[in-house]
C-alpha cells in the first residue's frame, strides 16, 4: 500500500550525553533518509504507471480516439476558467475538446480560442436536454470551472449530472461544481467514476457539509482520507503545498516541485488535464495500473503535470508568471515527465 508521511519516532535523549545525542543524530539522519528513499520510490512507481496509461501515439486512429472532453461551465463572469479547463485538456493531448456555458460567455470563449467547440447551452430552458445530446460522445466531463453560482445554472447542472452518472462517465467536479456538491452531496454520493478538486476553501467547505466534527489540519492526510470515505469512496483530490489525493483507501501525495507563484486558474489546468487522464486511466485498466486504482494514477498524472508546468513557466516569467504562461508549456512538460 502507498502512503506518504510516516510517523517518525524521536528517541530522548539524556542530558549532556553526546553518545545519546550522536545516536540521536544518526537515528534521525536514518529515519528522514529512509522516508525520502520511500517517498522516491512511490513518485518513481506513480511515474511509471502514469506512462502506462498514456496511449500510443499512433497513425492508425482517427480523430477522437485519444479523447473527447466537455467542460460544463463559464458564465457572464467568469469566461477564462473554462477555456483553460479546455484548453489544457487539449494541450495534454485529447482529440476534441467541448465547452458548454451560458449564452452570454459563449462568444467570449471562442474569441480566444478556434480549437474549441463551444455550446451557449447552460442557462436554456431544454439545457439538460442539449447537453444529453453530446454526452453519448463525450469520454470525461469536467463540471464547474467558472460555472458561477446562479440558481438556474446550478439547478441544470444537477440534471447534467445526473444524466451523466446514468452514462457512467467519468466526472471530475471543480471550483463552483464543488460548491453545488457541499450544497447536496447526496449528488455525487457513491459515484466511483466521480472525482473532486478542491482548493483550500472548497476543501473545508465539502467538510462541514459531509463530516460532523471539526477538521484536523494537523493531520491532512487523514482529513482527505475521511472525507473521501464520507462521500462513499469518490476520489478526493486535496491541492496545496503538497496535492494528497485519496480514495478512501489509501492517500497518495503528489510533491512534484512547482513554484511559489499563486495567479489564478492553476486549478483549471488541472482540472481539466484531470478530465483526459482519468478517461485514460479508466480506458487503460487495473491491469497497466498495477492495481493501483486507475482514478488516483490519473489524479497523480494531472497534478504532477500541472506542477511541472507552473515550475517551468516561471523559471522564464518568475513573479509575472500567470495561467496562460503555464498552458504554453504543457508540450514540454507532459514530455519531460510522461513520455518514454
Ligand atoms: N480567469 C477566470 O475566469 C478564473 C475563474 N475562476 C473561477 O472563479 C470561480 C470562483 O472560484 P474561486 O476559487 O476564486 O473561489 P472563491 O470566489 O470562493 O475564492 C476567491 C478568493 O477569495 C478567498 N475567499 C473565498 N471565500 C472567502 C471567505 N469567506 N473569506 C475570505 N476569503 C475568502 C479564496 O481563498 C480565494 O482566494 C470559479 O468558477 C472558478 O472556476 C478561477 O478558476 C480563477 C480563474
Ligand atoms: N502552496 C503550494 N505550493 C505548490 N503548489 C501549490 C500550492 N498550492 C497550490 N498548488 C498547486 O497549484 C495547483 C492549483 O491549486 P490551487 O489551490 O491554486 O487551485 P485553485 O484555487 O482551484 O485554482 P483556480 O484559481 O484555478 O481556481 C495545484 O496543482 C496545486 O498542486
Ligand atoms: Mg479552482
Amino acid at each position: 500500500m502507498t502512503m506518504g508521511l510516516r510517523c517518525v519516532a524521536i528517541p530522548v535523549c539524556g542530558r549532556n550525553s553526546e553518545l545519546s545525542w550522536r545516536q540521536g543524530y544518526l537515528f534521525l539522519q536514518r529515519t528522514f533518509s529512509l522516508h525520502t528513499a520511500h517517498l522516491r520510490k512511490d513518485m518513481e512507481n506513480f511515474f511509471q504507471l502514469v506512462k502506462n496509461i498514456v496511449p500510443a501515439l499512433t497513425e492508425k486512429k482517427h480523430k477522437g480516439q485519444d479523447g473527447r472532453i466537455g467542460i460544463v461551465g463559464g458564465c457572464q463572469e467568469y469566461t477564462g476558467a473554462p477555456y483553460f479547463a479546455a484548453m489544457s485538456a487539449l494541450k495534454a493531448g485529447a482529440d476534441l475538446s467541448y465547452v458548454f456555458c451560458a449564452r452570454e460567455a459563449a462568444p467570449v470563449i471562442k474569441s480566444y480560442s478556434p480549437e474549441l467547440i463551444v455550446h451557449p447551452v447552460l442557462d436554456s430552458p431544454n439545457a439538460v436536454q442539449e447537453v444529453k445530446k453530446w454526452l453519448p460522445r463525450l469520454h470525461a466531463l469536467v463540471v464547474g470551472p467558472g460555472l458561477g453560482r446562479d440558481d438556474l445554472l446550478l439547478k441544470n447542472v444537477k440534471g447534467i449530472l445526473e444524466a451523466s452518472k446514468a452514462r457512467d462517465i467519468p466526472i471530475v467536479i471543480d471550483a463552483d461544481g464543488l460548491w453545488l456538491i457541499a450544497q447536496e452531496p447526496a449528488l455525487i454520493q457513491g459515484y466511483q467514476k466521480a472525482i473532486l478538486t478542491p482548493n483550500h476553501m472548497e476543501f473545508s467547505r465539502l467538510w462541514e457539509a459531509v463530516v460532523s466534527s471539526p477538521v484536523d489540519s494537523s493531520d491532512d492526510h487523514a482529513s482527505v482520507l475521511r472525507l473521501s470515505q464520507a462521500l462513499g469512496n469518490v476520489t478526493v483530490v486535496q491541492k496545496g503545498e503538497h496535492d494528497l489525493i485519496s480514495d478512501g483507501q489509501q492517500v497518495v501525495r503528489c510533491s512534484q516541485e512547482g513554484s511559489s507563484r499563486r495567479c489564478g486558474g492553476q486549478g483549471d489546468l488541472l482540472s481539466g488535464s484531470l478530465g483526459l487522464m482519468a478517461h485514460w486511466a479508466l480506458l487503460a485498466g487495473l491491469e497497466k495500473t498495477n492495481g493501483t486504482s486507475p482514478l488516483l494514477v490519473a489524479a497523480w498524472g494531472a497534478c504532477s503535470l500541472t506542477r511541472q508546468c507552473n515550475h517551468q513557466a516561471f523559471q522564464k516569467y518568475g513573479r509575472s508568471t500567470t495561467t496562460t504562461d503555464m498552458i504554453a508549456e504543457i508540450g514540454a512538460a507532459f514530455s519531460k515527465l510522461f513520455e518514454t
